[in-house]
């Protein structure tokens, strides 16, 4: 164990457990996920060591493996597979990589179980939740991701048979990027094009079998495969797909809404964009997610600084890296931030769950305001979330940069994350309607000539800028409020206090021109905003191990050596390089491929 770190643990001036409990919802909650996750733990097959040392195809290999595993370990334990089962959640939540049952059960499932008719759920939900089919959620085409109505796949309803015939008609109708659809999964939830009666009536969802369930084969009209490699989600066989006059049956389409009778009229939905529920669903996970990859990125990079001692300030004294206020203002505000998004993920999770089941019971009023909120939330916690991530990562100097470090894997997870579900500057400008100053911009362009959607073009940075304000200031009031709440002893809420108060004062003066600009604060104000994060640097400074160790992050789930909980950093450095497969021979074979050549020749 690092002194260091023992230091800074003996340190702290408040209880770790009891913030450990409080981030969790209490100490039981605490006991049920440490429960939970040492299923994972104990598994090794959770946890190859090789893991960043494997090909594409090796990678893919293993995510399927766990998948295997994660079903037989949720089977075994008698933990449902549903995404409102805390400990399902729990236990995924420990697996840090992404793996083929999010799409299957955060999206294929959830689709069918919020928009199918009670005989479609009977029908397929024993069957996902079983895992006798594979399911994912194939929307985005080649040349539409965010214009929803632009897709181009259709499905057209043939009543003489009463099947919906589905087809790619163009090349840009090719589905691409759903996850796991280019190896592994067989069923699909589509979005499709509905024309019956030769009219369109728009994107519906429909159940596709895309493989044979005895072989996996592609059935007869589907052409699907792996997109090819990508940047991060390694683990993932995003996919394409073409459908070349593929029947289903009438009853395949997700008809608890909207209806097409078996003579091929069209019903229509009291509000038709119910039909993009599931979207809405991940979006909330993502800014849970997000609060999550901070923290883990935090609680790496402060360990490390902790542990990592440079350059002299006086003479045989070289202090830790932590004591440097640059690196406090790195790395603090981050810490302050994985903290306020978590409320807000909590917030996220029960506004969903209230009005989900609101919906669920046939009341859609507050449908928008959800779809607003959570694309304002999802947009900018991604967006903070990924940025924070790499501060952590650079504040681990050369070593930042090494695999070993830990900080990159969850950057490649999570950098995704601002363009799947809606990217980002979209999903803003789903929030920034409800800004009144945006409004009136609104408004002045309109009398200056100029229609809706011109204005609306015209004004999108302030939108964005509108929505990212609204956001921010969003989660520094759920932040305070959460806080007031919470049981503390007086100890840790001072601690609490502290960083709440950096996270907010950080925020103005991250943003120091709007609040100049609005007049909302002078530069003398501004100033003593800097002041006070200089004096909450400093406060934040003794604790700042202690409330990274309460995130309570099993070393198996950071995989880092930087951000060990024992900080033995720098052995465990220097035997990860050894064990690298490139130093697996005392001499490479290049040496005598080419090297050798070269040192014999007259060149
Ligand atoms: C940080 C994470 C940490 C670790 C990472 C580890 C793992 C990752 C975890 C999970 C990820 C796993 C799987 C994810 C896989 C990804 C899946 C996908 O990407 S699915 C595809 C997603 N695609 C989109 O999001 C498309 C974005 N576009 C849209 O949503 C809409 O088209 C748009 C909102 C842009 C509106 O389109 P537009 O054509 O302009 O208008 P339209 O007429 O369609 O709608 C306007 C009208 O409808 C309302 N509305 C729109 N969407 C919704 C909705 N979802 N719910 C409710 N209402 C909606 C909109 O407000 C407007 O209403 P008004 O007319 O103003 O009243
Ligand atoms: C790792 C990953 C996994 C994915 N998984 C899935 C999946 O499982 N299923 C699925 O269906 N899809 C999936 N997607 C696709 C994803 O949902 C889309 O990529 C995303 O919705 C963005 O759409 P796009 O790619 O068309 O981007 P575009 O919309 O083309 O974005 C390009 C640029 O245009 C701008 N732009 C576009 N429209 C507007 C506008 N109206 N106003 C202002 N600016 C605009 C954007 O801001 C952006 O800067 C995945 C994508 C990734 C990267």
């Amino acid at each position: 164990m690092s002194e260091s770190l023992q230091t800074e643990r003996k340190n702290a001036t408040f209880n770790i457990k009891e913030l450990t409990d409080t981030l969790n919802g209490g100490p039981e909650e605490t006991r049920k996920r440490k429960q939970i996750e040492s299923l994972v733990f104990n598994t090794p097959a959770f946890h190859r060591q090789d893991r960043f040392q494997l090909s594409r195809e090796e990678i893919y290999d293993y995510s399927i493996k766990v998948y295997g595993e994660l079903i037989k370990l949720c089977k075994k334990e008698n933990i449902e597979i549903r995404y409102d089962n805390p400990d399902y959640v729990r236990l995924v939540g420990c697996i840090p990589e992404e793996i083929p049952v999010g799409l299957h059960v955060g999206m294929f499932s959830s689709s069918i179980s919020d928009q199918g008719t009670e005989e479609q759920q009977k029908k397929w939900i024993p069957l996902a939740r079983n895992f006798k089919i594979f399911g994912t959620y194939a929307q985005t085409e080649l040349a539409h991701g965010t214009f929803v109505r632009g897709l181009e796949t259709t499905a057209t309803y043939d009543e003489s048979k009463q099947e919906f015939i589905l087809n790619s008609p163009t090349i840009t109708s090719t589905k691409w990027w759903p996850g796991f659809l280019g190896r592994t999964s067989n069923h699909a939830v589509i979005a499709a094009q509905l024309y019956t009666k030769s009219k369109c009536y728009g994107i519906h969802m429909f159940i596709v079998q895309l493989r044979d369930l005895k072989d996996h084969k592609p059935l007869p009209g589907v052409t699907i495969g792996d997109i090819g490699d990508k940047f991060g989600f390694d683990t993932v066989d995003n996919g394409f797909l073409r459908l070349d006059n593929v029947h289903i049956p009438r009853e395949n389409m997700l008809m608890k809404y909207a209806k097409v009778t078996p003579e091929g009229k069209y019903l229509p939905p009291t509000n038709a964009k119910v039909a993009y529920s599931a979207m809405t669903l991940i979006r909330v996970v993502l800014v849970r997610g997000s609060a999550k990859a901070l923290a883990s990125a935090s609680t790496i990079a402060i360990r490390y600084s902790a542990v990592r001692h440079q350059t002299e300030t006086a003479p045989g004294k070289e202090p830790q890296v932590l004591d440097y206020v640059t690196q406090q203002y790195k790395l603090f505000p981050q810490l302050a931030t994985a903290l306020a998004f978590g409320f807000a993920g909590n917030y996220m999770i029960d506004t969903f769950n209230k009005i989900h089941s609101e919906i669920s019971s046939g009341q859609l009023d507050a449908l928008s305001e959800l779809h607003g909120i959570s694309s304002g939330l999802k947009a900018y916690t991604t967006d903070t979330a990924t940025a924070g991530i790499e501060v952590c990562r650079r504040a681990c100097g050369g070593h930042g940069y090494s695999n070993a470090c830990g900080i990159q894997h969850i950057y490649a997870n999570v950098l995704p994350c601002v363009t799947l579900e809606g990217e980002n500057t979209v999903m803003y400008l789903q929030a920034a309607s409800k800004v009144i100053s945006t409004i009136k911009r609104l408004e002045q362009l309109r009398r200056s000539g100029m229609d809706q959607d011109e204005a609306w073009n015209t004004a999108g940075i302030e939108l964005v800028q509108a929505a990212k304000a609204h956001c921010h200031y969003f989660i520094v009031k759920n932040y305070l409020r959460s806080l007031e709440k919470l049981n503390m002893t007086p100890s840790l809420r001072k601690v609490m206090n502290s960083i709440a108060l950096l996270y907010g004062n950080y925020g103005i003066d991250e943003n120091a021109g709007d609040f100049l600009e609005s007049g909302f604060m002078t530069g003398e104000q501004l100033n003593l905003v800097k002041a006070k994060i200089l004096q909450l640097l400093s406060e934040v400074r003794r604790n700042a191990v202690a409330v990274v160790d309460a995130f309570d992050f099993d070393d198996k789930y950071l995989r880092s050596i930087l951000g060990a909980y024992d900080g033995d950093v720098y052995n465990r450095l220097y035997n990860w390089a050894k064990s690298s497969p490139l130093n697996k021979t005392e001499v490479h074979s290049s040496y005598t491929e080419y090297l050798q050549q070269l040192l014999k020749s007259k060149l």
